[in-house]
């Protein structure tokens, strides 16, 4: 089922085209939408949104125009911006009433809801207290929690593990996952970084420059990742002359080699030869497909 379709969708600024000539189609579940800081995503979402003026091309969401139809769209849509947009002076449970009855919600099914949700993304007792004195990740949960309060059919998560600690963003993108599986509510989610959105999508699409690299779904992107990363204090060459020699696939990518992972049994040689040659092994990890590494790959739509 399509969730959302754009077609030729093109914005420009007086300085930039934030996007341009973008066509992708999105189907139910959760997408990740990956690009580097400026590559057009939240200009992306707010065009989807109605709440700014595509400059060419056109685009659907949920069937509906998005130059016509914003009212609708953002009524049955959830977003959850980028930046601190929090009163300091309110509570999350008073801010998110609000935006359930901003939404249309009456007063009392907005103080339901607000519960709900704010139990939902892990807020209790802090819920009472004002905003202005909580942590970045309980002011991602309010804002998260205000975009799921009108229960959305879609919600648009622009950038939600930003500024979180490793153990913060894990719960975030656990709740994601939640919000996909448990509610059947579809997600777009925003991130710079492709490996955390690999633990959570269904489906990626990575954009650069406001054009579309790749859309594919998340097994295609893992059947890439096929790599074990290593970095070693030095002699660098050295293991990747010696990994050649026995008959190893490597690529260089900075100071870290990059080596295709043919067989199980390709670690067992990686440890023999940083013995062998007494290297200081600083890191072995695999599957983590850097977003530059996506970008060299040929586009596949
Ligand atoms: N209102 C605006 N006026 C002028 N240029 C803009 C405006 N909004 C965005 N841009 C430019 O459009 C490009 C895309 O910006 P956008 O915010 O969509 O990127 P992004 O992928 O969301 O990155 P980030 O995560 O850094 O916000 C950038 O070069 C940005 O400077």
């Amino acid at each position: 089922m399509t969730i959302l379709a754009t077609e030729g969708l093109t914005r420009r600024f007086p300085r930039v085209t934030a996007l341009d000539q973008l066509t992708l189609t999105i189907g139910s579940g959760v997408t990740g939408l990956v690009g580097a800081n400026g590559a057009g995503k939240s200009t992306l979402i707010k065009i989807l949104l109605g709440l700014l003026e595509p400059s060419g091309g056109s685009a659907q969401v949920l069937g509906m125009d998005v130059t016509t139809r914003g009212a609708e769209i953002r009524r049955v849509v959830g977003y959850m911006p980028e930046h601190d947009c929090l009163p300091p002076d309110l509570s999350a449970t008073e801010f998110t009433v609000h935006m359930a009855q901003m939404s249309g919600l009456t007063r009392t099914a907005a103080r339901e809801r607000a519960a709900d949700v704010l139990r939902h993304v892990g807020l209790y007792e802090e819920r009472y207290r004002a905003m202005g004195g909580y942590s970045t990740g309980m002011k991602q949960r309010v804002k998260l929690a205000q975009a799921l309060v009108h229960d959305p059919r879609l919600v648009l998560l622009d950038e939600p593990t930003n500024g979180l600690d490793p153990q913060g963003r894990d719960e975030m993108l656990a709740l994601i996952r939640r919000i996909g599986s448990e509610f059947g509510i579809s997600v777009l989610v925003t991130s710079h970084l492709l490996g955390e959105l690999e633990r959570v999508c269904d489906h990626v699409i990575v954009i650069d420059g406001g054009k579309l690299l790749r859309s594919s779904a998340i097994g295609e992107f893992t059947q890439n990742t096929q790599t074990v990363t290593v970095e070693v204090e030095d002699g660098q060459d050295a293991l990747a002359a010696r990994l050649t020699e026995l008959g190893e696939t490597v690529a260089f990518h900075g100071r870290l080699l990059l080596v295709d992972i043919r067989a199980p049994e390709t670690f067992d040689t990686l440890r023999d030869v940083v013995c062998e040659l007494d290297l200081g092994l600083i890191r072995m990890e695999q599957g983590r497909q850097r977003i530059e590494d996506v970008f060299r790959e040929p586009v596949n739509v």
